[in-house]
């Protein structure tokens, strides 16, 4: 398996029934025994040691095919859970916040069980509330979202639109996202959705340089922010928002330690949105950090 992914990854053998397997974000070690594979995954963050999980488990499943087996992945030891406000406060909040309400509780249900540790990314109850919150605030008619995974956030994005509003999703996986359909259906929201699989770069250079869009929410490949930020803000209206998620990485935007692509880019694209001529920009302690930047 480990040579086969050689087409992936750098890949190493360091001993008999050991290697290593890295990726431009994260890496992994295995280790074989008779019985059993001991696989120890790293990454500069949460979502990228999902992604470098989820490859690993994917093609042990295929290599499989003639014995029965079971990926197990215990939880990091440090995740990207950042405590910015007191468990007692946050629980508190979270139960006073409206309730998400019985379609989105089961997605979010459905994707913990289709997709096990992946579904950290998928954004909380809250933070899907202030995304609905936002955009019937700011009265948008046209949206764009990086980043879609099941279909959570766009959920509550496409319903906060007027009936002829439009949603531009965009996301690289066609398996994850055909959970969110389904519940898009449900919700009587699919017609508003214009879902768009491939790399979100791509989307978004390909569409015309106009200020076509009143809603923007990024949260997808970290080291792409700038790229996304820079490529959206001429496509945004004047009044529109811009919402991007994770924009702390766990805290560690702070830690001069972590020095690779994706904290870089962070680090550069929350210092360049806060002195953008053309936004007004608020970082807010939501979450993993929730930056608001409003076109002049
Ligand atoms: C954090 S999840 C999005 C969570 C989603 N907003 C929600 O609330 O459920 C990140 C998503 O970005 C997608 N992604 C990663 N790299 C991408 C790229 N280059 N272009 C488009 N989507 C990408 C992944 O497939 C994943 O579904």
């Amino acid at each position: 398996m480990i040579s086969h992914m050689g087409h992936k990854a750098d890949v190493e053998h360091t001993g008999a029934g050991r290697g290593t397997i890295t990726f431009r974000s994260g890496a992994c070690s295995l280790a074989s025994s008779q019985r059993e594979l001991v696989l120890i995954a790293a990454a500069v963050d949460l979502d990228s040691l999902i992604g470098v999980q989820d490859v690993i488990t994917r093609h042990l499943l295929r290599f499989a095919t003639q014995e029965e087996i079971r990926v197990d992945w215990t939880d990091p030891g440090s995740g990207d859970a950042l405590e910015i406000v007191a468990p007692a406060v946050d629980d508190y909040l979270r139960a006073h916040c409206t309730p998400a309400g019985e379609l989105l509780t089961e997605l979010a249900e459905t994707t913990r069980e289709a997709t096990g540790r992946a579904a950290g990314m998928q954004v909380t109850a809250d933070e899907g509330a202030l995304l609905e919150m936002l955009v019937r605030l700011s009265g948008a008619r046209r949206a764009i979202e990086i980043g879609v995974f099941t279909g959570y956030s766009s959920l509550c994005i496409a319903r906060a639109l007027p009936a002829d509003g439009y949603l531009l999703a965009c996301d690289v996986s066609s398996e994850w996202t055909s959970i969110a359909r389904p519940y898009w259906r449900r919700a009587g929201v699919d017609d508003r959705i214009d879902l768009r699989i491939g790399p979100a770069l791509d989307t978004l250079r390909a569409l015309p340089e106009e200020p076509a869009f009143d809603f923007a929410f990024i949260d997808a490949d970290k080291g792409n922010y700038p790229r996304y930020y820079e490529e959206i803000v001429p496509r945004l209206a004047s009044g529109g928002l811009l919402v991007l998620d994770n924009v702390f990485l766990g805290g560690r935007v702070l830690d001069p330690a972590f020095q690779d692509d994706d904290h870089q880019a962070m680090r550069r694209v929350n210092k360049a949105l806060s002195r953008d001529g053309r936004l007004d920009v608020v970082m807010l302690p939501v979450r993993d950090g929730v930056t608001l930047a409003r076109k002049r």
